[in-house]
């Protein structure tokens, strides 16, 4: 571990993958899809849509804005379906328009199609120019449409065939939901970088990015989608196929630092759980000093670590800094300077608590930089003697091309800064990360279980090629 001893310094300065949500056969479809997409919100909140089967006709409602917001007005009794499929986005490829908010819905003479995605197709910009050529006129500038043009290439139908093929075509990142008149299907990649369930509900089948969204809606977790299948749904029946053989597999790890709600189970593992075992590995890793008082987190995702290191260091665990529950997550938003006002009117200390005390503060991850740098300085002022910084998982310093939104070395503070030149930047008496290893044994409960895990933000070693990816112009998204 790093320790350092440094004065403040000014310096430069995380969202993720959209989640999808579906459900086949319930009487009321569109209600129940719009509860499961509040239960993802915290995943993306740049626009919100639901598109249902409404006897056999697609029906869309979308909007820029959060799920509660876009849905304010609507009356589901009229836009009431057995079959419905919802997103919530966070933009990575294509800018924040409404145009882009998903699911999208395709018309042809023959058959509608409803496309919702999560992740990053990192040779999109390659599909795009070969489907211009042979005369596609794409409506969007996100990755997402591409899959439907795949599909629909040659007059296709839309079946397992046409959608497999489609599939073979993409590098990326990626779970799918498609709707048609007849049918849902589910896709994840072959590497299977998120995860995809499937629940049940009555005799209703479910499918979401996260388990929370079963749980929101009373549904029963059944199986994880493998990486590389397609699940089929109609009538009655769920049916699987593969359209590529699993390859080894990858889950983000940051699905476990960050991403996800702890209540939420991923390939098994509970989030909040993996998230405590973080905070324990920390604490043996890179100890508290022998004068700390307390522990405190910085709300939200860091609080199941906080309590982890609290645990283990034997130290209490306090509720140094509370969070406005009106602002959403910081990381997650579409500009830095977004970010910064997100941190200012989100986070404040609690006086009484701090007040003459060491702290050991505790952050799931440092990415841009942005919230240790202002939390460390108001715990300061709030009258901290020290504040020790613990940050639950390795240096972010390299790039995701997968989806997450960290997507340029320039912006990532670890990649062209030391431990102790953070702790400086951000004014801290000492700052120390979890090692990689240490992260793994908090994700991994069963060694012989564990299918795998992509780290390569944290260690450089990308999975899938990302050559593709550095070259796309499209990378190059936002503001
Ligand atoms: O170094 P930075 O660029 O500031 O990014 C890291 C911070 O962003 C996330 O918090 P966020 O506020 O997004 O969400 P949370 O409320 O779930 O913690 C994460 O938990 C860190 O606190
Ligand atoms: N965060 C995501 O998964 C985004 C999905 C898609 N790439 C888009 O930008 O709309
Ligand atoms: S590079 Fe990082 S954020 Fe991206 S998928 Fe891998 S672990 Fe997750
Ligand atoms: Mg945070």
């Amino acid at each position: 571990m790093e320790r350092c001893n440094p004065k403040l310094a000014e310096i430069q300065r995380i969202s993720g993958e959209c989640p999808v949500f579906g459900i086949w056969g319930h009487e009321k479809a569109t209600e129940l899809t719009y509860y499961g997409l509040h239960a993802l919100q915290h995943r993306g909140q740049e626009g919100a849509g639901i598109v249902v089967n409404v006897e056999g006709e697609l029906k869309a409602h979308k909007g820029l804005d959060l799920v509660n917001d876009v849905f304010k007005d609507v009356e589901f009794d009229q836009l009431q379906g057995h079959h419905a499929i919802g997103h919530v986005r966070y933009a990575t490829q294509g800018q924040t328009g409404i145009e882009n908010v998903q699911p999208l819905l395709f018309h042809s003479q023959t058959e509608s199609m409803a496309l919702a995605h999560s992740g990053k197709i990192i040779n999109a910009y390659e599909l795009r120019g070969q489907l211009e050529k042979q005369g596609s006129i794409l409506q969007t500038s996100s990755d997402t449409e591409i899959l439907a043009h795949l599909i629909k290439r040659d007059g296709q139908e839309i079946n397992e065939k046409s959608i497999s093929n489609a599939l073979n075509e993409l590098h990326g990142a990626y779970a799918y939901m498609i709707l048609t008149k007849d049918k849902m299907y589910a896709a994840l990649d072959p590497h299977g970088i998120f995860t995809l369930s499937i629940g049940l509900l009555g005799d209703a089948y479910v499918i979401a990015s996260e388990t929370c969204a079963f749980d929101q809606i009373g549904a029963t977790f059944v199986r994880d989608i493998l990486p590389g299948e397609l699940i089929t749904i109609e009538e009655r029946a769920l049916k699987s196929s593969r359209f590529a053989k699993q390859e080894k597999r990858a889950l983000c790890a940051m699905e476990y630092v960050y991403l996800s709600r702890p209540d939420s189970n991923e390939n098994d593992v509970n989030v909040h759980a993996s998230r405590k075992q973080m905070g324990k590995e920390l604490a043996k890793e890179a100890p508290a000093p022998f004068n700390a008082d307390i522990v405190i987190g910085v709300p939200d995702s860091s609080i199941s670590a906080a309590i982890g290191f609290a645990e283990e260091s034997g130290l209490p665990y306090e509720m140094g800094i509370i969070k406005n529950r009106y602002v959403g997550r910081t990381f997650i938003k579409p500009s830095q300077d977004l970010r910064e006002q997100g941190v200012k009117m989100k986070l404040s200390p609690v006086r009484g608590i701090i007040e003459g005390k060491s702290v050991m503060m505790i952050d799931d991850s440092i990415v841009r930089g942005t919230t240790s740098k202002r939390i460390v300085h108001m715990v300061k002022d709030a009258g901290a003697k020290e504040v020790h910084v613990r940050i639950a998982s390795p240096p972010i310093e390299h790039p995701c091309y997968y989806g997450i939104d960290m997507s340029t070395y320039e912006e990532l503070i670890a990649t062209n800064h030391s431990t102790c030149e953070i702790a400086e930047m951000i004014g801290a008496d000492s700052l120390a990360f979890l090692s990689e290893a240490g992260l793994e044994k908090a994700i991994v409960k069963d060694k012989s279980l564990n299918q795998g895990l992509c780290t390569a933000c944290m260690s450089g070693r990308y999975p899938i090629d990302i050559k593709e990816g550095k070259k796309s112009p499209l990378c190059v998204i936002k503001d």
